[in-house]
């Protein structure tokens, strides 16, 4: 029996009686019943007119369905002649028409059946079509019969494919094959789904046609198809489902998702979880990523190593070969001689940055920042350009056009900065900053900011600051001009510049011929009375230069020679400073000298090395590179902070000596300790009470607080502070430098005070405009010996050009602009040499002054050295003893350091005080040694201290013997061009 045949037959007769009405059969009709009821046509042409109005235009009634199935035969015609018309009407429509005889009543057969069954279901879906589009949309296409049966026996179905070979579904065969054992089990299996499939297709006469074609095609297995089908199936009982079915599949899906959900939170939580350990792990690294710089640069900073900044100058030519091969982020740089660069290997350097041609001045000053912001919290500070001449130093500082307010070079980025702070902190402390500016030309110190350029009034004579503590100035004679903004230092500075001397070589038409010094003091105190005092140096280098190549001649070649040998003594510092050597030959040079406090104090340094790229530079290249290298080495121990409290000023008044007077100075240390050289744990200590001395000295006071409150830590300075404090008679003859104390502690009492400028119409144009610092009276500046003109400082015109000269710069007076008035501060004037009887003063000393007694007897023994050697052993034992008798062993070398020098100096104080001035000599052992000797009588070789500065021809076994402790070599004869050579 065909299942899928009857299937369909079912359902054709379902669909005539929906659309034609009753037709008398019953719902599953046999095939003999189904054709008894077709065969007059009657019902047929019904439906296709239902369907197509008119397709039959005259159906011809016969019989009532009783009559059929009473099995009446018909008239033939009638019968022939309607059925006749509805397969005329079908062939119309392009359905699948059947042939008149399939209706005979005694050839009934599956296959004819069939074919009425088809026609029928083709004539339903052409109604439906029709239905759908209004047969207005193309064409209707009949989807072909799945199946055309050829019955060979009552239970055999032959499956014609139309496009393929007839496959035999047979049941008997099929169940043949199961016996056949699993060698067959596959065509079995097939055979099952196509069993299935069949099932399907009578089921789902909606079937889409193009799958059907496809599975008739072979373009889709049975499987496939049968997975279709059946989901499908699944799909419409899952809509058709019943509500209860509907709300348990409902409470199913929503247990299933609230479990999914939870699910979901907890993954999720674990996620957020791994994600915070992920987080918190790398906010860890952060963190010990940043401990670890802190703690670098804080060992850095302990260490004190200079930092060091490279700048390459663009090429001039710019398609030349540069010798700049690479530049690294983290300051390595590479060069190679573009002229060979295959011969010669690359070199490398690193540096704490390294700027290349195109980065700007605000890119190097956001860098610089820290160090000078460092400054307005009390530490010095000391940027300085270094480079071959044309390498771009004085850009650097100064600018493009030498400093004015468009193009800013550091100078003034830095003063900008620091008058940024200082506003900014105006509420909790009042700064007061102080500019100084000089130049070191052929040896000579010059004032660049005077107006006054008589050659009486240089060379300068130095300080040494460490002698001199209340001076943050080592150049007292410079003027000092008090200022309240940047457009007050730029007016200085272009005063400065337009002094300096500078002139055209052939390798830089406006080459400076000295180096220039622009010194910022800053002094801040807060309401609580706590002081800040510090320094910054802003120095822009000559350059070092090679004569062959800057082809200079007579004065330029001399100035050259200076500039060289000056760089080399530079260099020897650096050498010397890197080896940590115990003599640092600051001596050599006076620029030198004026950097000493910032090359071996206590300060923070930062070299700006500058590079010109071209190949007919890059031997000078190499020089400047491995000095600048050499230069990062150079430790100079942790940064002072010169901060001093109310406290310990108030301790130290306290404790105030009665013997001495108020505003009465100490003589000036004669042996200043080599701060460097302490320890960094003692270092806080030393250096509070180091301030604390300080301003002691400044306010005239003494220092006996350090006495009472002794440290074992301070052990290395106290001596000589003590030492100090005897020095009331000497100051009797130094009425200078009285007249100087008062004129600093006056500017602190005036800070609170403001007071008249004297002559108003100065007032006027006066660029400073600080009425807190300014002298109260004329009486004052006369004191001072300033005069009024003094403190009126010419306003250049910026606009006029910087001209390069074929000489050295004459020292012009360029037009004024306007005439301003700076008020000067002026600094102590140098101490004249003090003539005393070293009887009296034994005499006038208390107990107390001991320590001092020993050093002012000092002088008297040096006079009698011969007769009373034993006096001054005696004397060294005591002084010993007074240092500190448990250290004594543990810091031998210190005091010796800190003492000895005090009794050779002493001893050699013939009655200048010159050689205060230039300070005191390091000495080493075999120095030290010597003078010892020389104390008690065994050798008296009678020679002065001196300095290899200003030596005399009388000085000169004690230069020699300076040249003997010291690596470096002495001074160059200048006269002998070919001993200026460079140190690097
Ligand atoms: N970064 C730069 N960008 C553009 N031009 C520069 C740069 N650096 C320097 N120059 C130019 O190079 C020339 C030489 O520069 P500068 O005078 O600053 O050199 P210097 O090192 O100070 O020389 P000297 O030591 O002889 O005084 C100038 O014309 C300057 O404008």
């Amino acid at each position: 029996m065909c299942f899928c045949a009857a299937l369909r037959r079912f359902q054709a007769v379902a669909w005539l009686e929906s659309f034609v009405g009753p037709i008398g059969l019953l719902e599953r009709p046999t095939e003999k019943e189904f054709v008894s009821c077709l065969r007059n046509g009657i019902l047929l042409c019904n439906a296709i007119n239902k369907i197509q109005p008119g397709a039959v235009s005259k159906v011809i009634e016969g019989h009532s369905a009783s009559q059929v199935l009473d099995s009446q035969p018909l008239p033939a015609f009638q019968h022939f002649e309607n059925v006749r018309n509805f397969l005329v009407a079908v062939k119309e429509l392009s359905l699948p028409a059947f042939e008149a005889s399939d209706l005979e009543r005694d050839s009934t057969e599956a296959a004819s059946t069939v074919k009425i069954v088809d026609c029928i279901l083709a004539l339903k879906s052409y109604h439906e079509w029709k239905q759908w589009n209004g047969g207005t949309n193309g064409s209707f296409k009949c989807a072909r019969s799945p199946i055309v049966p050829r019955i060979h026996s009552t239970s055999r179905i032959e499956l014609v494919d139309s496009s393929k070979m007839r496959k035999h579904l047979d049941m008997s065969m099929f169940s043949d094959k199961l016996s056949h054992g699993d060698a067959e089990s596959r065509t079995i299996e097939e055979t099952i789904v196509r069993k299935l499939v069949d099932g399907v297709l009578d089921t789902k006469d909606n079937i889409d046609g193009d799958m059907l074609d496809s599975i008739h095609h072979g373009n889709m297995d049975s499987a496939e198809f049968f997975r279709k089908i059946v989901s499908c199936c699944l799909h419409e009982r899952q809509l058709n489902q019943s509500p209860e079915d509907l709300k348990s599949l409902l409470s199913s899906t929503r247990n299933e998702f609230a479990m999914l959900e939870s699910q979901w939170q907890s993954d999720m939580n674990d996620l957020g979880r791994i994600v915070q350990e992920l987080s918190d792990a790398s906010i860890g690294y952060e963190r010990v990523l940043q401990e670890n710089k802190d703690l670098y640069n804080t060992v850095q900073d302990l260490k004190g190593n200079i930092r060091v900044y490279c700048r390459i100058r663009p090429l001039f030519d710019a398609g030349e070969g540069s010798a700049v091969d690479f530049i690294g982020d983290d300051g390595s740089l590479v060069v190679v001689d573009p002229l060979k660069p295959h011969r010669e290997a690359r070199k490398i350097f690193h540096f704490n940055r390294v700027f290349g041609p195109i980065a700007t001045l605000e890119e190097i000053f956001k860098d610089t920042q820290p160090l000078i912001r460092s400054v307005m919290d009390g530490y010095n500070v000391c940027i300085f350009a270094y480079g071959q001449t044309g390498s771009g130093k004085t850009y650097t500082m100064c600018g493009p056009s030498g400093g004015t307010s468009n193009d800013a070079g550091i100078n003034h980025l830095a003063l900008n900065d620091l008058f940024h702070i200082s506003c900014s902190r105006k509420d909790l402390m009042n700064y007061v900053v102080e500019v100084q500016m000089v130049e070191v030309y052929n040896e000579q110190v010059r004032d660049l900011l005077t107006d006054d350029f008589s050659a009486a009034k240089y060379p300068f004579k130095l300080l040494f600051l460490a002698a001199y503590p209340n001076h943050t100035s080592s150049l007292p004679d410079a003027k000092t001009y008090v200022v309240n903004s940047t457009v007050d230092v730029l007016n200085l500075m272009k005063l400065g510049e337009m002094n300096r001397v500078a002139c055209s070589t052939a390798m830089n038409n406006q080459s400076s011929r000295s180096h220039s010094i622009l010194t910022v003091h800053v002094r801040g105190k807060d309401s609580t009375g706590n002081t800040i005092r510090s320094c910054l140096h802003l120095v822009d280098l000559a350059g070092s230069e090679r004569v062959d190549k800057s082809e200079v001649t007579g004065d330029r070649l001399k100035e050259a020679q200076y500039i060289n040998r000056s760089l080399s003594c530079l260099g020897d510092v650096i050498a010397a400073l890197a080896q940590k050597n115990s003599h640092i030959p600051y001596r050599n040079s006076k620029l030198t000298q004026i950097l000493q406090s910032s090359l071996g104090g206590h300060a923070k340094t930062l070299m700006i090395a500058h590079i010109s790229p071209e190949a007919v530079s890059y031997g000078e290249t190499l020089s400047t590179l491995k000095f600048a290298q050499r230069v990062s080495t150079v430790e100079l121990g942790a940064a002072h902070l010169n901060k001093e409290s109310t406290l310990s000023r108030k301790e130290a008044q306290t404790v105030r000596p009665r013997s001495f007077k108020e505003n009465e100075n100490p003589v000036p240390d004669l042996t200043p300790p080599r701060l460097r050289r302490l320890s960094i744990e003692s270092s806080t200590s030393v250096k509070t009470e180091k301030v604390s001395y300080m301003e002691n000295n400044r306010y005239g006071s003494k220092t006996v607080a350090a006495k009472s409150k002794p440290k074992p830590e301070c052990s290395v300075t106290r001596p000589r502070r003590l030492s100090l404090e005897g020095a009331k008679p000497i100051k009797k003859n130094l009425p200078q430098i009285q007249t100087s104390s008062v004129s600093v502690s006056r500017i602190y009492e005036l800070e609170a005070q403001p007071c008249a400028i004297p002559d108003p119409s100065q007032q006027q144009t006066n660029v400073g405009n600080n009425n807190r610092w300014c002298h109260s009276s004329e009486a004052d500046m006369r004191d001072r010996n300033c005069s009024g003109t003094d403190s009126l400082i010419p306003m250049y015109n910026s606009s006029i050009p910087r001209s390069p000269t074929s000489s050295a710069r004459q020292i012009r007076r360029p037009e004024l602009v306007g005439r301003s008035r700076v008020q000067p501060i002026h600094s102590p004037k140098t101490p004249e040499p003090p003539s005393f009887s070293i009887k009296e003063e034994v005499q006038a000393l208390t107990p107390l002054d001991l320590s001092f007694s020993n050093r002012t007897q000092i002088p008297s023994y040096s006079a009698s050295t011969t007769k009373n050697g034993s006096k001054i052993k005696k004397s060294l034992h005591t002084i010993g003893k007074l240092i500190n008798p448990s250290e004594k062993r543990n810091h031998k070398s210190t005091t010796t350091t800190t003492t000895t020098p005090i009794i050779a100096r002493s001893l050699h104080m013939n009655g200048t005080l010159s050689d205060i001035i230039e300070g005191p000599t390091p000495l080493t052992a075999n120095a030290r040694t010597k003078r010892r000797q020389s104390l008690i009588g065994v050798q008296n070789t009678g020679v002065s201290r001196r300095s290899s500065l200003g030596g005399k021809s009388s000085d000169h076994q004690s230069h020699s013997n300076e040249k003997q402790r010291s690596r470096t070599p002495p001074p160059a004869n200048l006269s002998n061009k070919t001993a200026t050579k460079p140190w690097f």
